[in-house]
C-alpha cells in the first residue's frame, strides 16, 4: 500500500515541485490548497501523514493541527513555514506537530523527515494497537480435533486478505475470534470496526456502513464517514450478516464487486480497502434457499468459512476451558474436583463459553474467600436448578441413544476426563473418541 500523504499548501508552484518529487519515489500525494480543502478531504480518506504550510488563505494551520490531536488522531504532521516565522514553527510543535521545515523546501530533507514521519506513525499506531490487544480477553481454541481445524484455518485466514464467514451458534465466540484474525494480521495497527447488521434497518444501516453528504436527509447538517471508510485498511467486521436486509445486501454486493461506493447523497465514487470479516448465527444455505439471502454475496463472503461448534459437542475441552476461564478472571487458586467436572460435564450450555464465563463469574462472587466453587456452582448453572443427571427415559429409545446416554453419563461422572470414562467403559481412548466422533456426525451426542 502506497504511503498517503496530504499537502496542504497554498502556492500552486510549491506544490507542483512535492507532488513532482515524491511521486516517483512511491508516495501517494493529495493536495488542498486551503483549509477548507483539507477538510473534505481528510473526512473522505484516512491519511498517513499531513504536510502543512502554517498561513493559509481561509484560515491557520495550528488550528487544523491543534483540533487533530485533540481529536486523538495520531497522523504524523510536517509543518512548513517561511523562513522569518521560527516562533509560528516552535509553537506548531507545541501543538502537536512532529517536525517542522521551513521555506524555500529543501527536497531531500523533506524526503528524510517524511520516512521519519511515516515510521513514528507506524510505531504509534502499532502502539495504540497493542494496548488495545492487552484490554482484550485471550482467545481459547482447545484440543478436540473440529477446534484444532478452527485454530488451522484461522491462522490461514491471518495471512491472506480473503473474506471470512464465520459461523456457530450464540456465544461460542464468534466475535472473539474475528478480533483475533484481524490483531494476528498485518492490519491490526488499523481499525477493526464492527457494525451488527441486526440492529439496524434499510436506510439507516446503510448511512451507517456507506456515510452520508450533508443534506442527504432531515438531520444530515454535515458530511458523515460511513463504517467502510473508517475500516479503511483495517477490517470491517458485519456481524449477523444474515439479518442484512436486501436492499443493503445490492448495495453491499456492489461494494464487494466494483471496490467502490457512494456515500448517501453524494454522486462521487469512493473507494475503501478493508477486510471483510462476517458472522451469523443463521443458516445461510437455507437463507439463500428461499431467497432471504442474495446468492451471489453469500458465495462472495464465503470465501474462508469457519463454524465454531457449540460447547456440547466438545465436550472434551470443557475442563481446559473451564480452568482457562478460571484463570482469566483470577481465580487461579480453584481446584476442579471430579465432582464439579462432573456437573460442567452434565450441562448442555446453550448459551455456550459466553454462558460458562457468566456462571464462573457468578459462581466466583458467591464463593467466600479461600472457599470452592462447588456449592456455588450448583445454584448458578442452568437458573439455580441444578442440571439432572443423565440418565434413561421411560420412553422408548434406540439403540444410539442409549449408547450417547451412557457415554455421556460415563463421561460425567468421571469429570469430562477421558482416559478415566474410556476405562470404566472398557474402551481405549482412541476407541471412545472415535465413537464419540460418530456419535456426533450421526446427530446424538
Ligand atoms: N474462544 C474463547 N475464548 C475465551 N473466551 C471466549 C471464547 N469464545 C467466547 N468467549 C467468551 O464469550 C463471550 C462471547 O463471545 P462472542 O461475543 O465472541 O460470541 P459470539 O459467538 O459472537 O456471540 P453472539 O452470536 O451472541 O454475538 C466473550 O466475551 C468471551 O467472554
Amino acid at each position: 500500500m502506497k504511503p498517503q500523504i496530504l499537502l496542504i499548501e497554498d502556492c500552486a508552484v510549491t506544490r507542483f515541485g512535492v507532488v513532482r518529487y515524491f511521486s516517483k519515489d512511491g508516495y501517494q500525494i493529495s493536495e488542498a490548497g486551503s483549509l477548507a480543502e483539507a477538510t473534505r478531504l481528510m473526512a473522505e480518506r484516512r491519511f498517513d501523514l499531513i504536510i502543512i504550510d502554517v498561513n493559509l488563505p481561509d484560515g491557520n494551520g495550528l488550528d487544523l493541527i491543534r483540533a487533530e490531536r485533540e481529536a486523538q488522531n495520531l497522523v504524523p504532521i510536517i509543518v512548513v513555514t517561511g523562513a522569518g516565522d521560527i516562533p509560528l514553527a516552535v509553537e506548531a510543535m507545541q501543538c502537536g506537530a512532529d517536525n517542522f521545515l521551513t521555506k524555500p523546501l529543501d527536497m531531500p530533507a523533506l524526503s528524510i523527515s517524511l520516512a521519519k514521519s511515516l515510521e513514528l506513525g507506524t510505531l504509534k499506531r502499532q502502539s495504540m494497537a497493542r494496548k488495545r490487544m492487552e484490554k482484550q480477553l485471550g482467545i481459547f481454541f482447545g484440543a478436540t480435533p473440529a477446534m484444532q481445524e478452527v485454530q488451522q484455518v484461522a491462522r490461514m485466514a491471518v495471512d491472506n486478505a480473503h473474506p471470512v464467514l464465520i459461523t456457530g451458534e450464540t456465544g461460542t465466540g464468534k466475535g472473539m475470534l474475528a478480533k483475533w484474525i484481524h490483531q494476528q494480521g498485518c492490519r491490526a495497527q488499523y481499525e477493526f470496526v464492527e457494525l451488527n447488521c441486526s440492529s439496524l434497518r434499510g436506510e439507516m444501516l446503510s448511512r451507517e456502513l456507506f456515510g452520508a453528504q450533508r443534506g442527504a436527509y432531515t438531520s444530515a447538517d454535515q458530511d458523515r464517514r460511513g463504517l467502510v471508510d473508517v475500516a479503511d485498511r483495517g477490517s470491517l467486521f458485519l456481524d449477523e450478516i444474515g439479518d442484512m436486509s436486501s436492499e443493503v445486501q445490492a448495495q453491499f454486493l456492489k461494494l464487494l464487486e466494483d471496490k467502490t461506493y457512494r456515500r448517501l447523497g453524494d454522486v462521487k465514487l469512493l473507494k475503501s480497502d478493508f477486510r471483510l470479516i462476517c458472522a451469523t448465527h443463521r443458516d445461510l444455505h437455507a437463507f439463500c434457499a428461499d431467497g432471504q439471502f442474495r446468492q451471489d454475496l453469500f458465495y462472495r463472503i464465503n470465501l474462508i468459512h469457519i463454524h465454531l461448534p457449540p460447547l456440547r459437542e466438545r465436550r472434551e475441552d470443557l475442563p481446559a476451558i473451564t480452568s482457562y476461564l478460571l484463570n482469566l478472571l483470577g481465580a487461579t487458586d480453584q481446584v476442579l474436583t471430579d465432582e464439579v467436572r462432573g456437573l460442567l460435564f452434565s450441562y448442555d450450555w446453550p448459551g455456550n463459553i459466553r454462558e460458562m464465563r457468566n456462571v464462573l463469574e457468578r459462581a466466583l462472587l458467591l464463593t467466600p474467600p479461600g472457599g470452592t466453587l462447588r456449592h456455588s456452582l450448583f445454584s448458578c448453572i442452568n437458573g439455580g436448578q441444578r442440571p439432572c443427571p443423565i440418565h434413561l427415559s421411560a420412553e422408548p429409545q434406540t439403540v444410539q441413544q442409549v449408547e450417547t446416554a451412557h457415554i455421556q453419563a460415563v463421561l460425567a461422572q468421571h469429570g469430562g476426563n477421558v482416559d478415566k470414562a474410556a476405562k470404566a467403559l472398557n474402551l481405549s481412548r482412541a476407541t471412545l473418541y472415535r465413537r464419540l466422533k460418530q456419535l456426533r456426525d450421526e446427530g446424538g451426542c
